[in-house]
């Protein structure tokens, strides 16, 4: 039996037979007998490590015993093991070669949060949006075929990224190309909120069903290669499972299904994985999980234990300093306006693709809750779904990531846009979003929503601003879409009040000389900043889709120099928005663009990425400062 823990270790554990493993060979050469202690040793080793580094924590703590009886298995790295999402790869990182590196996860120049090929040759597959993993492995397993290699793929999936369109597209496609890949299912009940649907409630009656579970365990685990004197529990264990157990469904698919059995139980799991290795065609083991298993706080609430921040040290010294209010963080503000908003019209129907907590939702959950939809990890259903209800004069409002967004794209053409539905889009995490890196980064939502017909697209510059351009958004009859960072913004006071800004409307910040700087929605402050140091005009422009013709024509006659500064891609950003203006204009007045660079910005602290990027205030100052040198040196040139 796991030991469960009461406490995260603050100091290093002592884990001699995990310090023995660099690599999964050598857990290849311990008895099977060793494999508890392992377990125990590498769920106390990843308590103190993520108390150290933060980051995702339930997850991992929920596959300790899964990630050792895979790699115990499977001849890894030459076998491919594919993570799902990728945040419950903590303990697969401990058992290759990436022990102590575990103390630097997320933080910049440390571990990756997620599998990265880059990282290592056993992180076979880059991931960090879910639902990929039966994809990539059925790929995989192909291409072994291709190379006449017997190598073994195996997809590891969680019952909330089981319920994405994807998975099935591929569950689907493996059963057609009858290839050697197996798919676990881990199945903990739990996405990062509960999980929801009615794939979900199927999972949990095949759980609960424990009459089929006594008829299993009295029986045989594995079907292949059945005595004869099986064949009547066989015939009625088909026939129990028909009335609960997912094999309806995933045989029905054409997956041999196994399960569910216990995932924290190591024999049972060595076993039967081992039983299963060398079976032919698709296999589907469902594996029943506890998500913050071993943590006895996780596992009462697998949503706060989700992921958590580093444990910060006690100071030695306790100082006395006076409280500073909390700033809210975006997500707060939207779901205040949210509710107050729904409070003002019965239309409005809230709308989230599995990121209730991370949406700031929750209280829109409560007390809506007949307009609120968890939809599961499913953005492109989120955003039909959407479409629908406009069809029908409701006002629907999607919350989602802008980085899940991407997953959505086609339907926001084909099904909101194309019909000028009148959608509003809450897009979230937009910009940098620091510790998950690259997967996640909001950073291309300008360039693809910009280039839509219909769209409008506000980018708030403080707090205030996005409850009113929220406001206005939902306003507008039509899709709208507003973008606002991960985190805390400037500190700026809503008001209670709620007021349309009209559309393509700019407000100047301040009116200075030379250099005109246009500033696009999160690091507006910073260019403000920068704005006064150079005494300069600072414009917040509010709004990406439509410009503020106006303004910037009168900002270009006015000034030597226009700067654009967003927390996007420069290519096909608020940049090259107002670029395009201007040349359309056929205006020509030298234009700095300050954006994000053509390379993907890995992990690390959101202001430190922003700084490196040059789009801190004193990166801001100091670049204008060089243009306006080089302008100057140009034009004395001879
Ligand atoms: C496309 C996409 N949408 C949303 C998310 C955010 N997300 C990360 S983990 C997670 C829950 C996954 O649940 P499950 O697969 O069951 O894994 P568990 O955390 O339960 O181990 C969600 C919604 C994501 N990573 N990718
Ligand atoms: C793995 C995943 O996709 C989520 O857990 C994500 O890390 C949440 O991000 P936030 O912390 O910004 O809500
Ligand atoms: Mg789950």
């Amino acid at each position: 039996m796991p030991r469960t823990f009461t406490q995260i270790p603050l100091t290093r554990p002592n884990t001699p037979l995990l310090d023995s493993i660099n690599r999964p060979a050598d857990l290849r050469r311990l008895p099977a007998a060793q494999l508890g202690p392992l377990a125990d040793e590498l769920r106390e080793y990843l308590l103190y490590a993520v108390g150290q580094a933060g980051g995702h924590f339930g997850a991992g703590l929920g596959v300790v015993e899964l990630t050792i009886a895979l790699h115990y298995l499977y001849n890894t790295p030459d076998d491919r093991l594919v993570w799902d999402v990728g945040h419950q790869c903590y303990p697969h990182k401990i058992l290759t070669g990436r022990r102590e590196g575990l103390l630097n996860i997320r933080q910049q120049d440390g571990l990756s949060g997620f599998p990265k090929r880059s990282e290592s040759e056993y992180d076979t597959f880059g991931v960090g949006h879910s639902s990929t993993s039966i994809s990539a492995a059925l790929g995989m397993a192909l291409g072994a075929e291709m190379a006449g290699s017997d190598r073994r793929a195996v997809a590891i999936i969680g019952d909330g990224a089981m319920t994405a369109g994807q998975a099935f597209e591929a569950l689907s496609h493996a059963a057609h190309t009858r290839s050697n890949l197996l798919v676990v299912l881990n199945d903990n009940n739990m996405s990062i909120s509960h999980n929801v649907g009615g794939l979900a409630n199927y999972f949990a009656r095949v759980w609960a069903s424990k009459s089929y579970i006594a008829l299993r365990e009295g029986g045989k685990k594995v079907l292949s290669a059945m005595p004869a004197a099986w064949d009547f529990v066989r015939r009625t264990e088909e026939s129990m499972k028909n009335m609960v157990s997912p094999d309806m469904l995933f045989e029905s698919i054409g997956f041999n299904y196994i399960g569910p059995i216990d995932g924290h139980n190591i024999e049972e799991l060595v076993r039967t994985l081992r039983n299963m290795q060398h079976l032919e065609g698709p296999q589907l083991l469902h594996v029943y999980t506890t998500k913050g298993k071993g943590f006895a706080q996780a596992e009462l609430d697998p949503v706060g234990y989700h992921a958590i921040n580093k444990i910060e040290p006690k100071p030695k010294v306790q100082v006395a300093v006076p409280a500073k209010p909390k700033s809210p963080k975006y997500q707060e503000i939207f779901g205040r306006w949210l509710c107050d908003m729904a409070a003002r019209d019965p239309r409005l129907v809230g709308i989230t693709p599995a990121m209730c907590e991370g949406s700031g939702m929750v209280e829109f959950s409560q007390r809506f809750a007949d307009r609120y939809h968890d939809v599961a990890i499913c953005e492109q259903h989120a955003v039909t779904l959407a479409a629908g209800l406009a069809c029908e004069k409701q006002k629907p409002v999607v919350a989602i990531y802008s980085t899940f967004l991407q997953r959505g794209y086609d339907q926001l053409i084909h099904d909101v846009a194309l019909q000028d539905l009148d959608v509003t889009f809450a897009l979230d995490r937009a910009g940098l979003v620091g510790e998950d890196g690259a997967t996640h980064g909001g950073v291309f939502d300008l360039a693809y929503l910009r280039t839509v017909p219909n769209m409008v697209i506000a980018a708030p510059s403080d707090e205030n601003e996005c409850r009113q351009l929220l406001y206005s958004a939902y306003q507008h009859n039509g899709p709208a879409a507003v973008r606002y960072p991960r985190g805390t913004g400037p500190g700026v006071a809503t008001e209670e009040t709620m007021t349309a800004l009209p559309l393509g409307q700019s407000r100047t910040l301040q009116t200075g000389k030379d250099v005109a700087i246009l500033a696009f929605g999160a690091l507006t402050p910073a260019a403000q900043e920068a704005g006064k140091a150079l005494n300069a005009t600072v414009i917040d422009m509010r709004w990406v889709k439509p410009l503020d013709r106006d303004a910037i024509m009168a900002a270009a006659a006015q000034h030597r120099l226009l700067v654009t500064v967003e927390d996007h891609q420069l290519m096909g950003g608020a940049g090259s928005a107002v670029n395009e203006l201007l040349l359309q204009e056929g205006v020509q007045i030298p234009v700095l663009n300050l954006a994000l660079p053509d390379h993907f910005i890995h992990h690390g602290k959101r202001d430190a990425l922003l700084a490196q990027a040059g789009l801190d205030s004193a990166s801001i100052e100091r670049r204008i400062r060089e243009r306006l040198d080089s302008q100057a040196s140009l034009r004395e040139a001879p």
